[in-house]
């Protein structure tokens, strides 16, 4: 190791993650040294609120509301703050100043990371971002770097934490979805405003990332189609679990290709679905993420673990610290993201999936073959039929329909349809029709099952 040199260090943040990061630039400051071949000298931590009281304890004199002068005697940069503003700017002038930046912001790289990236190429400074997706879970680098030579077709996760234990907690213990995330809030895993979890706007933002990294492609987040866990009811969850399945907020990322079977598009979306009980996706309990990578020559990988929690998520901060203080200790450019592909983004009506319709309907005669017709007008095949407690044949149900019910009586039915694969134009047709229909007192809910066992 060269004694003398020194990479200075700024932090931007001492939250959740933040704190954990200062803590152990401090208490491993000889092991990183090595491993790095310079020291990491914390120099100091921009915070809001000097006196704030702070989980983890950590030296008074290191704090301080001046991000800017702390930024311009820094080496490297490790913005932990969140938001677009002001850690938009901070970042563009660490990077001007031609420090190395590491982030954990999945809403700055998702919304500006091309023009940062811009700022890095042009002054040759590194801008990792590891722990912007999937906390502690190595993902960013594996398809960066180590599949930069295969052809990934698809991604399929579990990409935030805090909708993920809201999801077990409601599927295994009950409650509703706002107890469950006041306990992910204390635990650290929500972002500042939870709504940006809880309505799946994380999810969409890493999403993002991971869809341009894998396809060569920008792919921007309004691209991204979404949909949040507001919706998810405790009924719906007990309706997934009759049928099977547990109900798990997804990102997909994929190529599709076009009925000419040439042209091919890419597809990101984000949106509560059911998962097949005896997938692995649905063992992914409480904080923790899982990511399926389908790659042409790699085949099936799964990456799983924390995907939230200071702690955890420092360990992916602390790996791009080392990495870009090493880099440059040894020297070499900055790398911009590999965006050559400029592949069309997908509308979400071109995506194939299946449905599980939940209807309140009136229990009378004719009723299910007034269904029936909606699916066929539109060409989608119904798989199955679950009235109550049971999963009934099609045809078995129609039977039913006409041969048990009196004529003339009113009562109320809860049917749970599910289909066969269909577009997802077809299939929101199918639910704008069935919601016309007299006989269809409320759709309670759409889930798309995306995972079969
Ligand atoms: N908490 C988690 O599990 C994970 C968080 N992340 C990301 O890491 C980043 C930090 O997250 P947390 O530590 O959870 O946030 P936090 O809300 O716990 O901490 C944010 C820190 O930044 C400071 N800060 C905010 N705005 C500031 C400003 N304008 N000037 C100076 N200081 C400012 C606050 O004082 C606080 O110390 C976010 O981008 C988040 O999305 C990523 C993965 C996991
Ligand atoms: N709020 C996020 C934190 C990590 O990215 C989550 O819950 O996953
Ligand atoms: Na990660």
């Amino acid at each position: 190791m060269n004694q003398h040199r020194t990479v200075r260090v700024a932090l931007l943040g001492a939250g959740s993650v933040g704190s954990q990061v200062a803590r152990t630039l401090l208490d491993h400051a000889d092991e990183l040294a090595l491993r790095v071949g310079a020291r990491l000298e914390l120099v100091g931590i921009a915070v809001r609120n000097v006196e704030a009281k702070r989980d983890v304890e950590l030296p008074a004199e290191l704090f301080t509301t001046d991000a800017k002068t702390l930024i311009l005697g820094a080496d490297l940069v490790v913005e932990l703050m969140g938001g677009i503003d002001p850690a938009r700017e901070l970042i563009a002038l660490a990077l001007g100043s031609g420090a190395d930046v590491v982030t954990a912001n999945k809403a700055l790289i998702a919304t500006h990371g091309l023009e940062l990236f811009d700022i890095a190429e042009r002054v040759g400074a590194q801008l990792n971002y590891e722990a912007a997706v999937a906390g502690a879970i190595p993902i960013i680098r594996p398809l960066r770097d180590s599949l930069a030579g295969d052809r990934v077709d698809r991604i399929l996760g579990i990409v935030n934490g805090t909708t993920n234990f809201i999801l077990d907690r409601m599927h295994t213990l009950g409650g509703t979805l706002d107890e469950a995330l006041a306990v992910a809030t204390d635990l650290g895993y929500a972002e500042a405003d939870p709504t940006a979890d809880v309505e799946g706007y994380d999810a969409q933002q890493k999403a993002a990332i991971l869809a341009s990294i894998a396809f060569h492609t920008h792919v921007p987040v309004e691209r991204v189609y979404r949909e949040g866990i507001t919706g998810v009811t405790a009924e719906l969850i007990d309706e997934a679990r009759t049928a099977g399945y547990v109900v798990k907020l997804l990102a997909i990322c994929e190529r599709i290709t076009a009925a000419d079977g040439a042209t091919e598009s890419v597809s990101a979306r984000v949106y509560p679905a059911l998962v097949h009980a005896q997938h692995p996706l649905a063992s992914v309990h409480g904080g923790n993420n899982a990511i399926f990578v389908e790659a042409a020559s790699a085949g099936s990988l799964m990456f799983y673990g924390a995907g939230a929690g200071g702690v955890e998520t420092s360990s992916a901060v602390l790996g791009d610290v080392v990495s870009a203080a090493r880099r440059r200790i040894s020297g070499g450019p900055g790398l911009r993201e590999s965006m050559h592909a400029d592949m069309r983004v997908a509308d979400i009506g071109d995506v194939v999936t299946r449905y599980h319709i939940s209807l309140d309907v009136s229990d009378e005669l004719g009723v299910l073959a007034g269904i029936a017709r909606v699916f066929s007008d539109h060409e989608v095949s119904v798989l199955q039929i679950q009235q109550g407690d049971g999963a009934v044949p099609v045809v078995e149900a129609l039977e039913q329909s006409t041969e048990d019910t009196p004529a003339g009586e009113q009562a109320s039915a809860t049917l749970v349809i599910g289909t066969h694969q269909a577009t997802e134009r077809s299939l929101q047709a199918v639910v704008a029709a069935l919601e016309s229909l007299d006989a269809v007192q409320r759709v309670k809910g759409v889930l798309r099952v995306e995972s079969a066992a």
